[in-house]
């Protein structure tokens, strides 16, 4: 059992994270709780919680990093969803045993101190997957 307790973001690909966060807050009425630079990922994000998950903007710090090639692709929008899991480890064994593509073999660090891991889209029906794994 992967052992999925919820949608614990979703991954929205923006070019300047400054004017993003002026209509999710302005508009929106939502919050900003941090920002972060991640430089594995080659991102800034920044985090505005709904309930009980949140919304992950995320501006890339590279022109070549998977933010710039995404826009770059598609345009701004949806990224990624991530789903929070008990057990990453466990999680990434049981997903490459049955088959599943994996991106990260293994859990890398993610923002606000999570263990991340992204699943290949041409293995989950076109969406690019994170699973997650926090402490609290
Ligand atoms: C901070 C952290 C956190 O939450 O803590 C984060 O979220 S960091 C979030 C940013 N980090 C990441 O995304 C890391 C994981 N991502 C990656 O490794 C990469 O972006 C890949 C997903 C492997 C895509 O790589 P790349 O752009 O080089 O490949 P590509 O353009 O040739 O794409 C291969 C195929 O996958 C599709 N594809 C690419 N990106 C996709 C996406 N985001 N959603 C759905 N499909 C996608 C393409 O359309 C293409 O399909 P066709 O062949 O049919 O055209
Ligand atoms: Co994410």
């Amino acid at each position: 059992m992967i052992g999925i307790k919820k949608i614990d973001h979703i991954g929205i690909a923006v070019k300047d994270l400054a004017k993003a966060i002026e209509f999710y807050e302005g508009l929106l009425g939502l919050k900003v709780t941090g920002t972060e630079v991640v430089e594995e990922q080659r991102v800034k994000v920044a985090f505005l919680p709904t309930g009980d998950s949140e919304v992950e903007l995320l501006e890339s710090t590279t022109p070549d990093g998977p933010i710039a090639r995404f826009i770059e692709k598609n345009g701004e929008g949806i990224q990624h969803i991530a789903f929070r899991v008990e057990n990453l480890e466990q999680a990434l064994e049981e997903l490459k045993a049955k088959g599943v593509r994996l991106i990260d073999e293994k859990p890398r660090r993610g923002a606000g101190g999570a263990r991340i891991a992204f699943l290949h889209p041409k293995s989950t029906f076109g969406t690019l997957v994170e699973l997650c794994e926090r402490d609290n």
